[in-house]
């Protein structure tokens, strides 16, 4: 594709994976996530995405945003990244996360956001 499309499936250096369904017209989707990791004693379950890009015909290398709310933990994580493409076609999802967990009081609103990068491949 000369074109990044988000949809089908991508995995993280973490070795996390995610489904992204079909884009519509607007740009929304939604999908699946499946972290390989946690910072709770949880287990891990698989938890709903929805997120937006640009829309493929204005750019190449499009942006996009999605957030991930967690089903096994009162937390939530937003992604926003861009998807690039080599010049073999093979597209990389660079990504910029805040992960929110939930908090006892706002005197520890401080210590509540972690910030970290993932980079996605499509796995084939
Ligand atoms: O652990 C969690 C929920 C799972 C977060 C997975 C993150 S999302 C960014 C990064 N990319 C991935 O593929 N996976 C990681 N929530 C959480 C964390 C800490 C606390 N806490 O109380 O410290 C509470 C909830």
């Amino acid at each position: 594709a000369r074109k990044c499309i988000l949809s089908g499936l991508w995995k993280n250096e973490l070795g996390s994976n995610m489904t992204i369904s079909a884009v519509n017209t607007d740009g929304g989707f939604t999908g699946l996530y499946h972290t390989a990791v946690t910072a709770t004693d949880k287990h891990i379950r698989v938890s709903p995405l929805k997120g937006s890009q640009k829309p493929t015909n204005q750019r190449k290398q499009l942006t996009f945003g999605f957030t991930v709310s967690w089903t096994f933990s009162n937390s939530m994580t937003v992604f926003v990244g861009q998807c690039f493409m080599d010049d073999k076609g093979k597209e990389t999802l660079k990504t910029m996360w805040l992960l929110r967990e939930e908090v006892s009081s706002p005197g520890d609103d401080w210590k509540a956001t972690r910030v970290g990068t993932n980079i996605f491949t499509r796995i084939k």
